[in-house]
């Protein structure tokens, strides 16, 4: 049996492994098995968190259908909290995700839950941003700029652009974007859960940097449907730098998956 804990970040919500408790990575049937809302556990995303030389650790992040990403936002900030509860950082971290090495702070706010706040990788400046931007903080997003996202139908809609051309193969993540009075509102469809989620780490950073170049601004509070989330960064002649994510991460329950897994 191997014991799992399970995090949520503003509602986006992953199943937690300690690495150095597993035999094997699970495969991509076995994730998909855990993160199974029915028949599993049931996340969007499942993570796997151990020592790494030359940081706290190392995090492997897996989408609910089992497909590998190279960072994910949420995640990220659930990983610095496992992290420290787990005895493999302090409150000061350094990790290594699949977009490269991260950095983290993190305060308790109560026994099982923290705020958060990690840096992200550097972000490219795209030619131009239309209605609708393409631009990559660790993952690949589409941010669409509408006027009021709940009244976009994120699931049906999401999925027709992710899987039109030419994201049919590659996929992409679907942000829909207000920009309001200083504030800004994101629902979020994710490749990989292939459906909508509460929240998205990369996609709301995602959205501060086009709604910086559209602003000015640099500093933004998001709303998300789980909750709020802060994105700090700077602009410089290409690429935005000094880019933070900042928002809670709860451990909400642990236990022992009684699978066949880990083989
Ligand atoms: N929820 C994540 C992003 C997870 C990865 C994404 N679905 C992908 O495959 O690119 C976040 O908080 O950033």
């Amino acid at each position: 049996m191997i014991k799992f804990y399970k995090f949520h970040g503003t509602g986006n919500d992953f199943i937690m492994l300690d690495g150095r408790e597993l035999l094997t990575i699970p495969t991509p049937d076995e994730i998909r098995q855990l993160c199974h809302r029915q028949m599993g556990i049931g996340a969007d995303g499942l993570i796997i968190v151990k020592p790494v030389e030359g940081f706290d650790f190392e995090m492997i992040y897996f989408n609910a259908d089992g497909s590998l990403a190279t960072m994910c936002g949420n995640g990220a900030r659930c990983a610095v909290a496992f992290g420290y509860i787990s005895g493999m950082s302090g409150s000061d971290i350094t990790f290594k995700a699949g977009d490269g090495g991260h950095s983290g702070t993190l305060q308790p706010l109560t026994d099982y839950k923290w705020m958060v706040e990690i840096s992200m990788g550097n972000i490219s400046i795209p030619d131009h941003t239309g209605e609708s931007t393409e631009i990559h903080t660790g993952t690949p997003h589409l941010v669409i700029i509408t006027r009021d996202p709940d009244s976009v139908n994120v699931p049906v809609e999401g999925r027709r652009i992710r899987y039109s051309e030419p994201y049919q193969t590659s996929g992409i993540n679907v942000n829909f974007l207000s920009i309001r009075d200083n504030r800004l509102k994101v629902r979020t469809y994710e490749k990989g859960v292939e459906d909508e989620t509460l929240s998205c780490g990369t996609g709301v950073t995602a959205c501060a940097a086009v709604a910086a170049m559209k602003t000015g601004v640099n500093n933004w509070i998001i709303e998300t449907r789980g909750g709020i989330l802060e994105v700090r960064l700077k602009k410089n002649e290409t690429i935005f730098d000094n880019v933070r994510l900042k928002g809670p991460a709860a451990m909400v329950f642990c236990g022992e998956f009684t699978g066949s897994f880990p083989r």
